[in-house]
């Protein structure tokens, strides 16, 4: 369970650009769930989904997940939890061009120390899994933007998170590979895994597999 209460972010606190960009967030979200940040650009989902990730701070507030209160985690506890609980697939993708698929995909076994056999085991697994496999040995450069998606989708996966966060996930796909998206996150709601995705995208809505649709505008939950 993943609970926020009484969230706020004010960037640039006390100067000229002062923005409030989150205001009082309160909100549960159950484990295994799959939930859909909607709103506008600028409304402030990438904050939200950032601080979930523990990428940057509150200004003030507390997250709460699975009773472990993460706001204010140290930097090395931060990227700790981050290592072992949160999978992140932003909407630019976020891969090294110059490292090949399978380079990419194990980046963030990097901090758990794992043997070389276990690093391949988990890399492999989460290839299959994304459906990328048979790219394994290409640069990221080389790839088809679905496939550069399915890459990051791979490494989102690669430390078996609980929590899959999406920032805009389909932002540069075309219809069909977003369709192909939505499919992945299918598959990944099998896996129990709690998927918050942030979009404006149309076709996120009615789907079966969605749990809730929470309305974001102006830093403010709407009800
Ligand atoms: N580092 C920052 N400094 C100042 N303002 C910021 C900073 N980051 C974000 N903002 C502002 O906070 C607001 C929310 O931004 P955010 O990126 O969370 O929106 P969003 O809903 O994810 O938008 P998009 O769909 O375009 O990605 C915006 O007005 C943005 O300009």
């Amino acid at each position: 369970m993943i609970e926020i209460k009484n969230l706020n972010k004010i960037f640039n606190e006390d100067k000229k650009n002062q923005f409030h960009a989150l205001k009082d967030i309160n909100l549960k979200i159950n484990s295994n769930s799959c939930v859909i940040l909607k709103g506008i650009s600028g409304s402030g989902k990438s904050t939200l989904l950032s601080i979930l990730a523990t990428l940057s701070k509150p200004t003030n507030g507390e997250i709460i997940i699975d009773g472990e209160s993460i706001a204010k985690l140290p930097d090395i506890h931060a990227s700790n939890f981050r290592a072992n609980k949160i999978g992140f697939i932003f909407q630019s993708y976020n891969l090294f061009n110059e490292l090949n698929v399978y380079q990419n995909v194990s980046i963030p076994l990097v901090p758990l120390n794992l043997s070389n056999k276990q690093l391949d085991e988990k890399t492999s697994k989460a290839l299959k899994i994304a459906n990328i496999s048979h790219k394994k040995d290409e640069l990221v450069y080389n790839l088809s933007g679905g496939e550069k998606q399915r890459c990051a989708i791979a490494r989102a996966l690669v430390n078996n998170p609980d929590i899959i966060l999406c920032d805009e996930p389909t932002a540069n796909l075309d219809l069909e590979n977003s369709k192909k998206f939505i499919e992945a996150l299918r598959s990944l709601k099998k896996l129990n895994k709690t998927i918050i995705v942030a979009t404006h995208d149309p076709i996120f809505d009615d789907l079966d597999f969605v749990d809730e649709v929470i309305n974001i505008a102006d830093g403010k939950i709407c009800e």
